[in-house]
C-alpha cells in the first residue's frame, strides 16, 4: 500500500502523528521508507512493511535482533527462531561463518549474500573489520569476482545499461527503485583492475567501491547506485563462454558510444538532479582522459583512476619526506606505465612541486615515463606522443628497458602502474638501493597478481632500506630480525573522504585542488609509529577517520571557494559531515533479556489473544 502525506500534512503535527505509526521502526528504518512525489514533492511513505515482507526487505530486516515487541507488531512473529540476538552477536556469528570459508571467493559470496539479506549488518561487519573484510569486497578479490560473475551472479544489485537502451536510458533509471541517489560509480568494464577487458561482469567494481563509499565514509546506501555499461567486450574468452552475462558482441566505439555516455549522463542528472556525483571507474585509457576532459566542468565527476589514484600516491610522498627528509620536488621520478594512473599521479606530483615554489617545466622534467614501447621520448619511431604522455616526453634516446633507464636516470621514486606483473625485478630494485639511501618503491597495480613486485621482494633486494607501498595488500615481511608491514597505496583511502564531502555540501566541480587536500589529508594522519612499521599510510582500521577528515576539510574549502551549495553555511564542519552520515545501529533497543522464553522470574510471561506473547517486565 502507498500513503501519500500531502504536503499540507507535513507539520509537526502530521509528522508526529505519522511518527506514532511508525514509532516501533528506527530511524534508519523511517527514513529509508520516506521517499519524495517526484512531481509534487510530498512524502511517500510506503506504508508498513509486515510480516514476510519486512525480513526480506534488507534495508529492514534485522534477523533475530527484532524483539519480542516488534515482531509482533510487523506479523513476524513465529517467523523466526525464538532466539533473540544482539548486533554484536550477530557480528560474532558473521567472523565465524566468513573465516571458516577457505576460498576467498566463497567468503566474497557469503560477504555478498550478507549484504542481499541485512543492510545494516553488513556494513557494520564491513565498517569494522576493514582490514580483514577490505580483500575480499575489494581488490584483490572482487577482480576473482568479475572474472566468475557469470558463475556467482545471484541477485540484482545495479543498473546495466547497453547499447541498446540508447534513447531511454532516463526510463531505464527511473526502473531503479531508489529515487534519492546522490552517488553513481560507472565503469564500462573495459579495463577492470589490471585484467583488462571484462565487459559487464566489470559489475563488480563499482558495487564494491560503492561498498566502500559506506563502510570507509558513511556515505547512505540507498545513496548509492552502480551502474555497468555494456557495450560489448573484446574479450574473446567471454564472448564464447556460456556463462558471460553481458551482449555477446564485440565492444562499440566511436560516435554512437560517446553519444550513449552523454545521453547517460544527461539522463542521471535528469533524475537525481545536478548535484549527483558521477565517479568514472577502469573505463578504457582512450575513453578515460576524454571523458574526464569532456565531462569535468560541465557535471559533478571525477575519474578515480586518474584522479584518485593520484592523490593516494602524493600522500603517500608526502608521509615518504618525513623519512627522505627531501622536499617532493628535490626527487627525480620513473615510472613504469603512462596510462591513467600514472599520468594522473604525475600530474598531481607536479601541482605538488608547483605548490612548493618549482615552475611546471622543472616540474615535468623531473618525471621520466615508460609505456609499452618504453621511455617516452620526443622522436620516437613508434610515432609522435598524444595528449598528456607529450607533456612527459624527454630529449633523449630511445630506451626500452626498464633496467636500464633506472641505471640512466637515476630515480629516488619509482611508480608502477602498469599491471606487468613482476616488472620490477631483483635487478632494478638493488639498481634502487644502489642510488639511494631510501628508495621509495610503489608497486600499485591491482589485483595482487599484477603488482609490479611483492613486498618481499622490495624489502629484501633493497637490504630493508625501501619505502614501500603495493595497490593490493601484501602482509607483513620479515628480514633481517625486523618486520614490515607496508601500507596499501590504494585510491579506498581518498574516493569515499571526496564523495562524502562533495555530496554533503553539495559541490558540483571537483578540481584537481580537492585531491591535493584529500593527500594531505591522508598524509597528515600516518603517525611515526606507522613509519617505523614501513607504512606511508594509516592503518586500514582508521581509514575512516582519514574519511571524515577529508570531507570536512573538502567542505571547508567549498564553503571558502564559494563552491558549495548546501546553505547556510554550517559552522561545525565535523558536527555536519557526521550528522550525515549512516547509521548502521539497530537503533531500537533490545528487552533487558537476549534469550527467550525468559526464565528470569522478574519477567511475567503472558499470552494475548491478538498479539501472541508479549514480555511485562
Ligand atoms: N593502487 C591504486 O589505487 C590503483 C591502481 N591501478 C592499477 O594500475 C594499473 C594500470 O591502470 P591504468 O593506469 O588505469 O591503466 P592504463 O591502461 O591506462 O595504463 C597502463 C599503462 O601501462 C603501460 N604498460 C603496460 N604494460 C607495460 C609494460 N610491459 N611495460 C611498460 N609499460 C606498460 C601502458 O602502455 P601504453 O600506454 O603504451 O598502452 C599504459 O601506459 C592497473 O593494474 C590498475 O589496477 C589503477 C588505479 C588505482
Ligand atoms: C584501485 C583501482 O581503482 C584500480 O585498480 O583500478
Ligand atoms: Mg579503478
Amino acid at each position: 500500500m502507498i500513503t501519500i502525506v500531502p504536503k499540507s500534512l507535513q507539520t509537526n503535527v502530521g509528522l508526529r502523528a505519522l511518527g506514532r505509526v511508525l514509532t516501533f521502526l528506527s530511524k534508519n528504518e523511517v527514513d529509508s521508507q520516506r521517499h519524495y512525489h517526484e512531481a509534487t514533492g510530498d512524502v511517500i511513505s510506503p506504508g508498513l512493511m509486515q510480516g514476510m515482507d519486512h525480513i526480506r526487505n534488507p534495508r529492514l530486516n534485522k534477523g533475530l535482533a527484532f524483539t519480542l515487541k516488534e515482531r509482533q507488531a510487523l506479523g513476524i512473529h513465529g517467523l523466526m527462531p525464538p532466539r533473540f540476538k544482539t548486533q554484536e552477536q550477530q557480528i560474532a556469528v558473521c567472523l565465524y561463518s566468513v573465516n571458516k570459508y577457505q576460498e576467498d571467493i566463497n567468503k566474497y559470496m557469503y560477504l555478498a549474500e550478507l549484504h542481499d539479506r541485512n543492510e545494516r549488518l553488513f556494513f557494520r561487519l564491513l565498517s569494522e573489520n576493514v582490514e580483514n573484510l577490505m580483500p575480499i569486497v575489494y581488490t584483490p578479490t572482487v577482480g576473482l569476482a568479475c572474472q566468475k560473475f557469470g558463475l556467482i551472479y545471484r541477485r540484482p544489485r545495479g543498473l546495466f545499461i547497453t547499447i541498446h537502451d540508447r534513447g531511454h536510458i532516463y526510463q531505464i533509471l527511473k526502473n531503479w527503485p531508489e529515487p534519492d541517489v546522490r552517488a553513481i560509480v560507472v565503469t564500462d568494464g573495459e579495463r577492470i583492475l589490471g585484467l583488462g577487458d571484462l565487459g559487464a561482469c566489470g559489475m563488480g567494481i563499482p558495487v564494491g567501491k560503492l561498498s566502500l563509499y559506506t563502510a570507509l565514509a558513511g556515505v547512505k546506501p540507498h545513496q548509492c547506485l552502480p551502474i555497468t555499461i555494456d557495450v560489448g567486450t573484446n574479450n574473446e574468452k567471454f564472448l564464447h563462454d556460456p556463462l558471460y552475462i553481458g551482449l555477446r558482441q564485440k565492444r562499440l566505439f566511436g560516435p554512437a558510444y560517446d553519444e550513449l555516455i552523454d545521453e547517460f549522463m544527461q539522463a542521471a542528472v535528469k533524475r537525481y538532479g545536478s548535484n549527483v556525483l558521477i565517479q568514472f571507474e577502469d573505463f578504457g585509457n582512450h575513453n578515460a582522459f576524454r571523458f574526464l576532459d569532456k565531462y569535468r566542468d560541465k557535471y559533478c565527476t571525477f575519474n578515480d583512476d586518474i584522479q584518485g589514484t593520484a592523490s593516494v600516491a602524493v600522500a603517500g610522498l608526502l608521509a615518504a619526506r618525513r623519512i627522505t627528509k627531501k622536499k617532493i620536488s628535490d626527487n627525480k621520478f620513473v615510472f613504469l606505465g603512462a596510462g591513467e594512473a600514472a599520468i594522473g599521479i604525475a600530474n598531481l606530483c607536479v601541482k605538488a612541486m608547483q605548490s612548493e615554489g618549482t615552475p611546471l617545466l622543472e616540474a615535468r622534467n623531473k618525471i621520466w615515463m615508460m609505456d609499452i614501447d618504453g621511455l617516452l621520448v620526443k622522436g620516437r619511431p613508434e610515432g609522435r606522443l598524444e595528449g598528456h604522455k607529450a607533456l612527459y616526453a624527454k630529449e633523449h634516446e630511445v630506451m626500452k628497458d626498464l633496467y636500464e633507464i633506472v641505471k640512466e636516470v637515476k630515480p629516488s621514486i619509482l611508480i608502477g602502474a602498469s599491471a606487468a606483473s613482476k616488472a620490477f625485478t631483483p635487478a632494478i630494485l638493488q639498481e634502487m638501493a644502489k642510488i639511494n639511501d631510501r628508495p621509495v618503491i610503489f608497486a600499485l597495480s591491482n589485483p595482487t597478481s599484477k603488482a609490479e613486485c611483492t613486498a618481499e621482494e622490495a624489502y629484501v633486494n633493497t637490504e630493508g632500506r625501501v619505502i614501500f607501498s603495493s595497490g593490493s595488500p601484501f602482509g607483513p615481511v620479515t628480514f633481517n630480525g625486523k618486520t614490515y608491514t607496508p601500507g596499501q597505496g590504494n585510491n579506498a583511502y581518498i574516493f569515499p573522504g571526496v564523495a562524502l564531502g562533495v555530496i554533503v555540501t553539495g559541490i558540483h566541480h571537483i578540481s584537481d585542488e580537492i585531491f591535493l587536500i584529500a593527500a594531505q589529508r591522508v598524509a597528515d594522519h600516518v603517525t611515526d609509529a606507522d613509519l617505523e612499521r614501513g607504512s606511508l599510510y594509516p592503518p586500514l582500521s582508521k581509514i575512516k577517520e582519514c574519511s571524515v577528515d577529508i570531507a570536512v576539510h573538502v567542505s571547508q574549502y567549498a564553503y571558502n571557494k564559494g563552491i558549495a551549495s548546501t546553505y547556510p553555511e554550517p559552522v561545525d564542519k565535523m558536527a555536519f559531515v557526521k550528522a550525515q552520515m549512516y547509521d548502521y545501529y539497530y537503533d531500537t533497543p533490545l528487552p533487558t533479556m537476549y534469550n527467550w522464553p525468559p526464565t528470569d522470574e522478574s519477567f511475567e510471561y503472558t499470552s494475548t489473544i491478538e498479539s501472541g506473547f508479549e514480555f511485562k517486565p
